[in-house]
Formats: C-alpha cells, sequence, structure tokens
C-alpha cells in the first residue's frame, strides 16, 4: 500500500543547511520511501524558546510503503544519526523531523500524534507545507490549511532563505 506523508523539517544549530540536506539524502536512502517534492528552505524566528538562533525549516513530501510507526521510527533514527543531541523541548537542535500527515489519517499513540499537534499554529511549518501542496487539508478539523495559515498573526517571521524548484530530492544536491 502506498501512503503520502508531509513532513517538516529543521535545523538552528552549525551549518543548517547541511543537515537539512543530510536529513533529506537520508530519507532518499530509505527502502520503500521516496521524496516526491521538497520545499524552498526559509529562514524563521524561533517559536516557543525564543532565546536561541533562527532556524532554517522546509518541508518535504513522500511517497512510502512504510506504516506512519515505521515512518516515525526511521525519523528518529536520522535525528539520531546525524548527532541529533535532545536538551530540552523546543530548545535548540542540529536537526527535527516531525511527520505532519499521513494520508488522511488520525494517530493517536503513545509517542506518535498525526496530524502533527501543534502544526495548525505554526507559520514556520504551514509556508512550506503549503509552497509544496497548496490544497491541503487538515483531516481533523476539516479546514483548508490555507485558511488556518490566514489566521496566524506573525508570518513575518518567516522568510525565504533559498528557493528550490522542487520534484524530489535531487534538486536540493544541483547547487
Ligand atoms: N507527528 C509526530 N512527528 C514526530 N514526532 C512525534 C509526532 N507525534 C509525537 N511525536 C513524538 O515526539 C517526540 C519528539 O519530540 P521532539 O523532541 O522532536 O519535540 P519538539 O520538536 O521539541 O517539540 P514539538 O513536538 O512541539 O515539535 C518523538 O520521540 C515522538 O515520539
Ligand atoms: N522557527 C522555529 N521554531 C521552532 C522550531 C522550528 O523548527 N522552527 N521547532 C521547535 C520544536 O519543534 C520549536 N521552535
Amino acid at each position: 500500500m502506498i501512503n503520502i506523508a508531509y513532513l517538516s523539517l529543521g535545523s538552528n544549530i552549525g551549518d543548517r543547511e547541511r543537515w537539512l540536506k543530510q536529513a533529506i539524502m537520508e530519507l532518499e536512502r530509505t527502502d520503500g520511501l521516496q521524496i516526491e517534492k521538497v520545499s524552498s528552505i526559509y529562514e524563521t524566528d524561533p517559536v516557543g524558546f525564543t532565546e536561541q538562533d533562527a532556524f532554517l525549516n522546509m518541508a518535504v513530501k513522500v511517497k512510502t510503503s512504510l506504516s506512519a510507526h515505521e515512518l516515525l521510527i526511521r525519523c528518529l533514527q536520522i535525528e539520531k544519526q546525524l548527532g541529533r543531541v535532545r536538551e530540552f523541548r523546543w530548545g535548540p537542535r542540529k536537526i527535527d523531523l516531525d511527520i505532519l500527515l499521513y494520508n488522511n489519517e488520525n494517530i493517536e499513540m503513545e509517542d506518535l500524534q498525526i496530524p502533527h499537534p501543534r502544526m495548525t499554529e505554526r507559520a514556520f511549518v504551514l509556508v512550506p507545507l503549503l509552497e509544496i501542496d497548496g490544497k491541503v487539508r487538515h483531516p481533523q478539523q476539516n479546514v483548508s490549511l490555507v485558511e488556518v495559515l490566514s489566521g496566524i498573526p506573525d508570518k513575518e517571521g518567516v522568510r525565504l532563505w533559498k528557493q528550490i524548484n522542487g520534484e524530489g530530492g535531487s534538486v536540493l544536491f544541483e547547487s
């Protein structure tokens, strides 16, 4: 069975673009997973814990035969492989991979909630996601994410940092 998932990637330590690219390379290497689209890269003001450096954020759309939980395990493995150290919640990180959406499913597991519970509050998630697919809807709230984004006051904290015209992941490695 082929599933469609959207992921959010973020980094605010060291060579932020490099960690994003490496995470995408690792996703591409995953059996049963193909990257369909990548967004541009955005520089974003930190949200939650604000006394930290700006993030680079982007979104990717993947096609996968992995279950949602298998995809989570793979994301955690990639974070670990790239040397992410968990210091504290919402604190700085080399790389963060979150699953935003998995088909149209609502998933409530102890260690996995989909749609990602905080995605509708975060312009740094919605701007890149909507660049990839402007028609996405929120499966629980049954609203278009464009509408959700229009209700978020603080969108100026999200700035285009590197434009990518992205079908597939390989475009990221061309420059
Ligand atoms: N949709 C999801 N995508 C990724 N991780 C999830 C998801 N739902 C629950 N989790 C759990 O969240 C844990 C990691 O949270 P993490 O440390 O990345 O949180 P955070 O990035 O600091 O905060 P936030 O969750 O608000 O983005 C994972 O170990 C995973 O079990
Ligand atoms: N701008 C921005 N702020 C954040 C981010 C992030 O990726 N970008 N991730 C967080 C924890 O998931 C907390 N705050």
